[in-house]
C-alpha cells in the first residue's frame, strides 16, 4: 500500500484474526436469592392452616357443643327452679298474651298470678310459726318414742325376768343412730367428691336434650337447617322472629317460649304442612307476605316451597310449607287418560285438571267463562289448555273452532273434531284466525237476536299463541289492521266483542299467549277473561297482566315459579275452581297429557260425536250447492253486503252455513271466479258475477260430461 493511500478502515488486529473462536460453555445462572419470608408471616400461615384444618374445627365444634350443653342446661334447670318458686312463668305468659293482643288469655294469666302470690304469702306466714311447731312436734315425737321404747323394754324385762332389759330397746336405738353417723362419716368424703360431677352430668343431659348449643356446633343430623327436619312450632316462631319485621321480633322476644301461642295447629296438607299464624298487633299481613323468600329460607325451604295466603280470620296469615323437594315429584296421570269411560258436562261438570298443593284434586268449571292462559315459552301452556279442551270435547254438544298460530301440530288431533282448524304462524293464518273469531261474533250476534229461551250448543273459539295475532302488521283491503289494539284492529275488536257478550249465549273464547306485554296482550283483552291462568312468568308486572292485581295482591306469584322446573304448574284466578276462603288464587300442578295421548283422547271424543259434527268449514255435512245457494240468497239485488249474504245463508241452512265466516264465503266465491269486491268502501257480492260463475260452471260441467 503506498503512502498516499489513506485507508478507510483500521488495520485488522493480526492477533485477533488468527485466534480460534472462543469455546463457550453454558454457565448456570446463579440461583436467585429467594426473598426471606418473615417469621411472623410464616407463623401466621401455620396458625391459619392449623385453625382451618378440619380436625381443629371438629375439636372446636365438639368442645363448644358440650360446653354449651352444660351452660345451657344449667340455665334451663335454674330457670325451671326459678319458675317453680316464683310467679315468673305466669308473668311471661301474661306478657305473651298481651303482645299477641289476646286480652282474654291475659286476664286469665293475671288471675292465676294473683292466686299464686296469695298462696305464697300464706305459706310464708305459716313459716313464721313453723320453728315453734317444729320444736313442739319434735318434743312430742321424741317423748312418745322414748315412752314406747321403755314400754317395750318393761315388757321384755318381765318376759326375761331381767331388769336390765328395760333399757335394751332404747340402747338399740342409740346404737342405730351411732351406726348411721359412722356410715355418713365414711360416705361423706366420696359424696362430696362425686356430687358436683353428678350435678354437672345432670345439667349436661338437660342441655343436650334441649340442643342448647349454637347451630354450627350441633351434630349435622340435629341442625335445624336440615331441610328434612319436620316443621315444629319452635321452627316457625324462630323463622318469623328472624323475618326482619321489628314489631314482630319484639313481640316474639317478649313472648319467649310462649311465642307458639301465635300459631294454630300444624296440619298435614298434601305434600306439606299448613299453619295459621295470628300476628301480634302492629304487624300487617302484607309485611309477612312481602318477605316470602326470607321466611322460606328461615324455614330451610326454597321460596317456591312456601306459600303465604290470607284466610278469613283478621290479622292472620296461612303458611303452607312443602316437604322439602316434594313439589318436584311428578303427579299421577290425568283421569282423562286412566278412565276411558269419562265423559264431560259443559254446564255442570268440572275438568279434572291436576292437584292443588295440598294434594287434593283440582277441577275447573268451564261453564260460561272466557279463558286466558299465559306463561313463558315452553312451560306447558299448550298442554294445560289442551287438557281442558280435551275434557270439554268429551261433551258432544260442544263445538270447537281452533286456531293454532304456532302450527307445530299441538292441536292436530282436533282435525275431525273441531269445525274450524287453522294451523300455522304466517300472516295468512292470522287473517284466517281473525275471520274465525269474527265468525264467533256473527254467531253470537245471531244468538243474541234469537227468541228468548232458545237453547244453543256451546261454541268454543280457541286461539293458541294469540300474541301472533296481536302482533300481526298486515292490513285488510279496507286498511284495517288485523293485529294491534286500536278500535279498528280486527282481531282485537272481535275478541273484545266475544268477551263482552258471548258468555250469555255460550260463545266463548279461550286464548293462550306467551310472555305477555301490553302490546302482545292488550289490557282490555286480558281483563275480559273470567278464568285467568298463568304458568311461570318473568316478572311481577307480567304476573299482574296475567292474573290481575287482585290475585297478585292476594299472594299469587307465578313469577316465583321456576321456569323449566315447574312446567305444568299453574296459578289460577277463577270462580270456576275451588279456592280456599280468603284467597284470590290457587296453585295447581296439572296432569301432563302428551300429544300422542291427547290424540287417543281426541279419538274418543270423535267417536262420541260420530256423524254429529261438521268437521271442516268448507266441508259441510249436508250435500248443498254453495254457489247456487249464494246466488239464491242474493235475490234480485245487484250487490249485497257479504255480512248480509252470510246471514241469509245461515238462515237458509244453519247446519251448513251457520259456522261460515266471511273468509269461507270469500274462498268459495273466489274459487268460482266471483270474489267479493269493495263498493262504497264495503265488501259486497255481485249478483252478475255469481250468475256468470254459475253459468260457466254449468257449461264446464256439461262439456266434461260430453267428453
Ligand atoms: N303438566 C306438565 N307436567 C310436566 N311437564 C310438562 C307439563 N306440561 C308440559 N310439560 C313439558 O313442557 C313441554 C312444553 O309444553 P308445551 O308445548 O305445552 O309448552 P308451551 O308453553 O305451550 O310452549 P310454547 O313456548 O311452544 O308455547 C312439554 O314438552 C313437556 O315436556
Amino acid at each position: 500500500m503506498t503512502d498516499n493511500v489513506v485507508p478507510l478502515f483500521k488495520d485488522p488486529d493480526p492477533e485477533q484474526t488468527s485466534a480460534p473462536p472462543p469455546i463457550l460453555t453454558a454457565v448456570p445462572e446463579p440461583a436467585k436469592k429467594s426473598r426471606p419470608v418473615w417469621v411472623f408471616v410464616r407463623t401466621r400461615r401455620t396458625v391459619v392452616g392449623a385453625v382451618k384444618h378440619e380436625r381443629t374445627r371438629q375439636v372446636a365444634r365438639v368442645s363448644v357443643r358440650h360446653g354449651s350443653y352444660v351452660i345451657g342446661g344449667t340455665r334451663i334447670v335454674a330457670r325451671r327452679a326459678w319458675d317453680g318458686r316464683t310467679g315468673a312463668r305466669y308473668e311471661r305468659l301474661l306478657r305473651a298474651a298481651e303482645a299477641a293482643g289476646n286480652y282474654e288469655a291475659a286476664g286469665e294469666w293475671e288471675e292465676r298470678l294473683h292466686r299464686f302470690r296469695t298462696e305464697r304469702h300464706k305459706r310464708r306466714m305459716d313459716l313464721l310459726t313453723a320453728p315453734e311447731k317444729l320444736v313442739k312436734g319434735a318434743a312430742y315425737g321424741a317423748g312418745g318414742s322414748i315412752g314406747v321404747l321403755i314400754a317395750i323394754g318393761i315388757a321384755l324385762a318381765i318376759a326375761n325376768k331381767d331388769v336390765t332389759d328395760v333399757v335394751t330397746p332404747l340402747m338399740a336405738l342409740v346404737e342405730l343412730i351411732r351406726l348411721l353417723v359412722t356410715l355418713i362419716t365414711i360416705l361423706w368424703g366420696p359424696l362430696v367428691a362425686i356430687g358436683p360431677w353428678l350435678a354437672l352430668a345432670g345439667v349436661w343431659a338437660v342441655g343436650r336434650h334441649r340442643a342448647a348449643a349454637p347451630q354450627w356446633a350441633l351434630p349435622a343430623h340435629s341442625r335445624s337447617d336440615d331441610a328434612s327436619a319436620p316443621i315444629t312450632p319452635s321452627i316457625v316462631v324462630t323463622a318469623l322472629r328472624d323475618l326482619g319485621v321489628a314489631p314482630l321480633r319484639k313481640a316474639i322476644t317478649e313472648m319467649g317460649d310462649a311465642g307458639a301461642a301465635m300459631l294454630g295447629p300444624i296440619r298435614i296438607a298434601g305434600c306439606g304442612v299448613e299453619v295459621d299464624v295470628t300476628l301480634p298487633s302492629g304487624v300487617s299481613t302484607q309485611e309477612v307476605q312481602g318477605r316470602r323468600r326470607k321466611l322460606a329460607e328461615n324455614l330451610a325451604r326454597h321460596e317456591h316451597e312456601v306459600f303465604i295466603t290470607l284466610p278469613t280470620a283478621a290479622r292472620t296469615v296461612r303458611l303452607w310449607i312443602a316437604d322439602s323437594g316434594a313439589l318436584d315429584e311428578p303427579i299421577g296421570p290425568s283421569p282423562l287418560v286412566t278412565d276411558e269411560t269419562l265423559t264431560a258436562d259443559y254446564t255442570k261438570g268440572k275438568a279434572p285438571w291436576g292437584q292443588d298443593l295440598r294434594g287434593d284434586a283440582a277441577a275447573l268449571s268451564l261453564y260460561q267463562r272466557h279463558l286466558l292462559i299465559t306463561g313463558l315459552s315452553n312451560q306447558g301452556k299448550t298442554a294445560a289448555l289442551r287438557a281442558l279442551a280435551l275434557w270439554l270435547a268429551l261433551d258432544k254438544s260442544v263445538e270447537f273452532r281452533v286456531a293454532d298460530l304456532k302450527g307445530a301440530g299441538d292441536w292436530a288431533m282436533f282435525d275431525g273434531l273441531a269445525t274450524v282448524l287453522i294451523q300455522g304462524p304466517t300472516d295468512e293464518h292470522v287473517i284466517e284466525a281473525t275471520e274465525m273469531v269474527e265468525g264467533l261474533v256473527a254467531e253470537m250476534e245471531r244468538r243474541l237476536q234469537a227468541p228468548p229461551g232458545t237453547k244453543f250448543n256451546p261454541l268454543i273459539g280457541l286461539v293458541d299463541e294469540a300474541q301472533v295475532a296481536f302482533m300481526c302488521p298486515v292490513k285488510d283491503d279496507d286498511g284495517r289492521p288485523y293485529g294491534g289494539s286500536k278500535a279498528t284492529s280486527r282481531y282485537f275488536m272481535a275478541a273484545r266483542k266475544v268477551h263482552n257478550q258471548g258468555r250469555a249465549v255460550d260463545v266463548l273464547l279461550y286464548e293462550g299467549t306467551q310472555d305477555p306485554t301490553d302490546q302482545n296482550l292488550p289490557k282490555l283483552v286480558r281483563e275480559g277473561a273470567h278464568t285467568r291462568i298463568s304458568l311461570a312468568l318473568g316478572t311481577e308486572s307480567q304476573a299482574r297482566m296475567a292474573l290481575g292485581d287482585k290475585a297478585v295482591d292476594g299472594g299469587a306469584a307465578p313469577n316465583l315459579l321456576r321456569p323449566g322446573l315447574d312446567k305444568g304448574t299453574v296459578v289460577v284466578a277463577s270462580d270456576g275452581i275451588k279456592i280456599p276462603a280468603g284467597q284470590a288464587s290457587i296453585t295447581v300442578r296439572t296432569h301432563y297429557i302428551d300429544t300422542e295421548t291427547a290424540t287417543v283422547i281426541a279419538e274418543r271424543a270423535k267417536a262420541l260425536r260420530d256423524g254429529v259434527t261438521t268437521l271442516h268449514v268448507i266441508d259441510s255435512g249436508e250435500e248443498r250447492d254453495a254457489l247456487a245457494d249464494i246466488f239464491g240468497v242474493l235475490g234480485d239485488t245487484p250487490r249485497v253486503l257479504t255480512a248480509d249474504v252470510l246471514k241469509r245463508l245461515s238462515a237458509l241452512s244453519e247446519k251448513t252455513y251457520g259456522t261460515w265466516t266471511p273468509g269461507d264465503l270469500k274462498q268459495v266465491l273466489e274459487e268460482a271466479g266471483a270474489g267479493p269486491y269493495k263498493s262504497d268502501g264495503r265488501m259486497v257480492v255481485g249478483r252478475e258475477r255469481v250468475a256468470r260463475a254459475l253459468a260457466n260452471r254449468d257449461d264446464e260441467g256439461s262439456a266434461s260430461a260430453e267428453a
